[in-house]
């Protein structure tokens, strides 16, 4: 037999990106959705080859996308020898099926993908349950024509859990098996309750934010411990508490799963529990990458989740990290026009915006350069020494 195609040597898929251009997604917002997508992607072990926009006013009920455009995607993905062809947006179940059955090759959305970041990230038994419980939720409505098609011994991206072993398994087994999971899961939580009431007396502050921004660093620099930091999504998945002692007032500290645009709704359901720090903290860090093009975007997400998870207003310092990154876009100064966004500012136009507001503290840091992290501790002993003296009349650590 003639060989066409060349061989490949690496473990990494090849990739195509697709995203639809609409009256409420513009060019440009669609254009930084996937650079996400390929950061997704990137972390979950495929390179992306190319990326596929379309303008539509609707999707396609039966393709997603034009068919046209579904043509011009499945030649490049026959020549290309692509693996895996990703929709940022979310495809109804039966779109899923045709157009994998016209494409003849795996086909994730941005749930999808998550999920599987999720799966092959989650290191303890606890996160584990939960990821595999918001994998069967997803997988449940899409169970009569998942997958059946496509070669099952493949297995990769999008393969990971359930989705691989019981293609066939019927309904009534999921259902049992998301019971089942819940019920695990409960009983974890009620000994992880248990165990954060035993942490007595101590004021508790978690570090939230979008995923990548800098959390953990900010952690190991502040608890001088080491949780796992790297330049990949989702780094983070359980939650890990540490004390820290700040001059000489003890408090605890938490670092938290990463958020994203367009969190699985059933990861933020089974990622309750181990959202819990962030409920019973007594201060939020909101730690924000100002290096980021759309940190704005980021912190309107990070708000919505949070508020998703505990409605209630909390005292909230607002951290803006990688400072020793962040390069204003440059504007030229006979421009007239009403800039489009605000990527523009210098970093002391930030600081003046953010320092004006009332409702919420802010501080500018860089954790790996160092830079400001005596303000940060300040801030924080005074912010908690003042919640510790009102909650602990009697424990007096100061002395
Ligand atoms: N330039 C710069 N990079 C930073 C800074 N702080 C953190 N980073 C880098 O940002 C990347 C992500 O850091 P993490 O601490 O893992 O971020 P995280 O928020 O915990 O991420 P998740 O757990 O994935 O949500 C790492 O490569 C860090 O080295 C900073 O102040 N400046
Ligand atoms: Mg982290």
């Amino acid at each position: 037999m003639i060989e066409t195609k060349k061989k490949r040597t690496d473990l990494r898929e090849r990739a195509v990106l697709i995203g639809v251009i609409t009256t409420f997604q513009s060019e440009e917002k669609v254009a930084e959705y996937l650079d996400e997508l390929a950061f997704l992607a990137d972390t979950a072990g495929a390179d992306s080859m190319k990326r596929f926009t379309q303008k539509l006013d609707s999707p396609n009920p039966k393709t997603f996308l034009g068919s046209g455009k579904i043509e011009e995607i499945a030649a490049y993905i026959k020549a290309e020898d692509i693996d895996l062809a990703i929709f940022d947006d979310e495809l109804s179940p039966s779109q899923l099926k045709n157009v994998e059955r016209i494409f003849e090759i795996k086909v994730l959305d941005r749930t999808n993908l998550i999920l599987d970041i999720f799966a092959a990230r989650a290191q303890t038994s606890y996160a584990r349950t939960q990821v595999e419980l918001a994998q069967y939720q997803y997988l449940l409505p899409r169970l009569t024509n998942m997958w059946t098609h496509l070669s099952k011994q493949k297995g990769g991206i999008g393969m990971k859990g359930p989705g691989e072993r019981e293609i066939e398994t019927d309904r009534r087994i999921v259902r049992d098996k998301i019971s089942l999971l819940k019920k695990q899961l409960q009983k974890i939580d009620k000994q992880m309750a248990i165990q954060r009431s035993n942490r007595a007396s101590m004021v508790r502050v978690a570090l939230v934010g979008y995923t990548n921004v800098g959390k953990s660093t900010l952690m190991n620099l502040l608890s001088k411990s080491e949780v796992f930091a790297e330049n990949k999504l989702f780094a983070t998945l359980d939650t890990t508490v540490r004390k820290v002692v700040i001059h000489n007032l003890p408090f605890l500290m938490s670092d938290t799963v990463g958020f994203i645009r367009k969190l699985p709704t059933q990861l933020v359901e089974s990622f309750k529990s181990t959202l819990d720090e962030v409920r019973e903290a007594d201060v939020l860090l909101h730690v924000v990458d100002i290096s980021h093009p759309n940190f704005e975007d980021h912190i309107s997400t990070v708000d919505r989740t949070i508020a998703e998870i505990d409605g209630r207003e909390k005292p909230t310092i607002m951290i803006f990290n990688k400072i020793d990154a962040y390069v204003p876009e440059h504007r030229d100064p006979d421009d007239l026009q009403e800039p489009e966004n605000n990527r523009h500012l210098t970093l002391e136009e930030w600081k003046s915006t953010w320092f004006a507001r009332t409702d919420r503290q802010a501080i500018f840091i860089s954790a790996t350069e160092k830079e400001n992290i005596e303000d940060l501790r300040n801030r924080l002993y005074e912010t908690l020494a003042e919640i510790h003296a009102r909650r602990y009349p009697n424990n007096n650590f100061l002395f």
